[in-house]
């Protein structure tokens, strides 16, 4: 593996100062692809000294941001020259496709590239001031030193809609990749060193969340934590990071409802049902497990969905006729069961899979079987709960306004997806769904100018779009009286 396997700290390339290491396993066969640095508090309290210094001295956020934009657009360059060995680490981290992985590693350029290009293309705003005689403007300023915290299921993926935005606008900072799935973002942070981004700006600190990640969330000298992941520990973080009134953005969970009206294009709404829940193994926080149809074609819709399902191809995601790898870890694999088997418990029927797979070949591999579970209402756990694996619920509707408060149901409100032809209860119920983005007849679809966040509990801000540069920025009043008198009073 041509890798450093090391934390990037001020600059510099360096193992753990405890001297602990972590094996990261494959999870398609449990072999060992990697042995990186365990790091704790010690190098995260370095790395965060780093990163104040290099924001105190003011270097980076007075270059200006044209240069800061062209590093930037750089990286996205980089990302696309090395697009296949980046593919690669991450399908051996994670166990999805490599042609899942390309995909994301195109988009993940088109972040970088999104980013760089509107770097310098906000010089503020003038305001009409009602004082005669006066300028007033507002700016925008970077933040300060930013904790970034990351999941596992799309590693560089989420570590991109963070890693751009704060370098365009100026930020230093400190990533933590999940301690499960590193590699890729070591691999990034070697790419940033190549495109010139100067030292102590950006600093990896590799380890657990409840190291590394606690005392991002606890330091004083962190301005900003931005935390992809679950909301047991946004929640956490969202304590810790009160210490000293940090700004926080949390990308967290969701439980996706896609509501399927009978006047849809039935087979593209159960192919859509399909790519929305079954890429990396269902591991996806908008993944519409939730699917929620009109009577009237309830039956043949489950039907059609099992159908298809049956003839789904699992392996390694290095066999080009894989459609499904394997989940991420055996611990997930264990929850993932015990989350089916309380459907069943509850009274859900499995129209399919349900289990482990019993194919010889698959024993290695923390494997799941893509599962339909019909016969579903809203008060069941499978329901409910982000199950975070290949498990579809079915639920039947009669009427829109029943479609749109089941799809409500939730304590989630991260995305959602309407299928009809009626242009018309498209937007109605678009309108009415209390979700940070919805689909209309498409599922899963994220590009890098729309923004990205949940509703209720599936987080706080937006990661995306315009409102990702302003997740990393504060805003700035400035006013001169052009014409300043005395006023006497005292
Ligand atoms: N909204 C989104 O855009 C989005 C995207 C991807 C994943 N997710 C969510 O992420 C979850 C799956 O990821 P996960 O299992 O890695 O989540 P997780 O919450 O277990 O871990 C996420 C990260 O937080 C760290 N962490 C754990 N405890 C911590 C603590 N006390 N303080 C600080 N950091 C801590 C982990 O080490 C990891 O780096 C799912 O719920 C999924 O929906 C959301
Ligand atoms: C945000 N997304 C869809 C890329 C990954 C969610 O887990």
């Amino acid at each position: 593996m041509n890798l450093k396997l090391k934390q990037y700290i001020d600059g510099q390339w360096v193992d753990a100062i405890s001297g602990k290491t972590r094996d990261i396993i494959n999870p398609y066969n449990q072999e060992v692809i990697a042995t990186v640095p365990e790091g704790d508090e010690s190098e995260t309290k370095k790395a965060i000294a780093a990163a104040r210094t290099a924001f105190d001295n003011g270097e980076w956020s007075a270059t200006p941001a044209t240069e800061r934009g062209a590093i930037v657009r750089k990286i996205a360059e980089l990302i696309e020259r090395d697009k296949e060995e980046l593919a690669e680490l991450e399908s051996l981290d994670t166990g999805k496709t490599v042609e899942e992985s390309r995909g994301d590693m195109d988009d993940i350029a088109g972040v970088f590239r999104y980013y760089g290009e509107i770097a310098d293309k906000d010089g503020g705003e003038l305001i009409d001031s009602p004082i005669p005689n006066s300028v007033s403007k507002v700016v925008r300023e970077p933040v300060g030193v930013c904790g970034q915290i990351t999941p596992w299921n799309y590693p560089l993926l989420q570590a991109s809609w963070k890693l751009a935005p704060a370098l365009a606008t100026g930020n230093t900072l400190i990533m933590k990749p999940s301690e499960i799935t590193p590699l890729t973002t070591i691999k990034v942070f070697e790419l940033m060193e190549e495109a010139g981004v100067p030292a102590g700006v950006v600093n990896l600190v590799l380890g657990s969340g409840s190291t590394v990640g606690a005392e991002l969330s606890t330091s004083e000298d962190v301005d900003l934590i931005s935390f992809t992941g679950g909301i047991a520990t946004g929640k956490k973080i969202m304590q810790a990071a009160s210490s000293n009134v940090k700004k926080l953005a949390l990308e967290l969970g969701g439980k996706n409802p896609n509501v399927i009206f009978a006047d849809a294009d039935f087979d593209l709404a159960v192919d859509q049902a399909l790519n929305g829940v079954f890429f990396h193994a269902g591991q996806i926080c908008s993944a519409g497990t939730r699917v929620i149809v009109e009577e009237s074609i309830h039956d043949d819709f489950v039907k059609a969905l099992v159908e298809r399902v049956k003839k789904f191809k699992l392996g390694s995601g290095f066999d080009e006729d894989t459609q499904m790898g394997p989940l991420i870890s055996a611990e997930h694999l264990e929850k993932v069961e015990k989350y089916v088997q309380a459907g069943i418990e509850e009274g859900a029927v499995v129209e399919v899979g349900g289990s482990r797979p019993e194919d010889p070949e698959l024993q290695k591999g923390f494997f799941f079987l893509p599962t339909i579970f019909s016969g579903c209402t809203t008060d069941m756990t499978v329901v409910q709960e982000e199950g975070f694996g290949p498990v579809i619920t079915v639920e039947k509707f009669s009427t829109e306004e029943e479609a749109v408060k089941l799809a409500n149901d939730s304590i989630y409100g991260l995305a959602g997806g309407v299928f009809t032809n009626d242009i018309v209860k498209a937007e109605r119920c678009a309108a009415k769904m209390r979700m940070g983005t919805v689909w209309i007849n498409e599922f899963n679809l994220y590009f890098p100018h729309a923004p990205w966040g949940g509703f209720k509990q599936s987080g706080i801000g937006r990661e995306l779009g315009k409102l990702g540069i302003e997740e990393y920025t504060e805003t700035k009043h400035i006013f001169q009286n052009l014409k300043p008198e005395q006023i006497n009073w005292f």
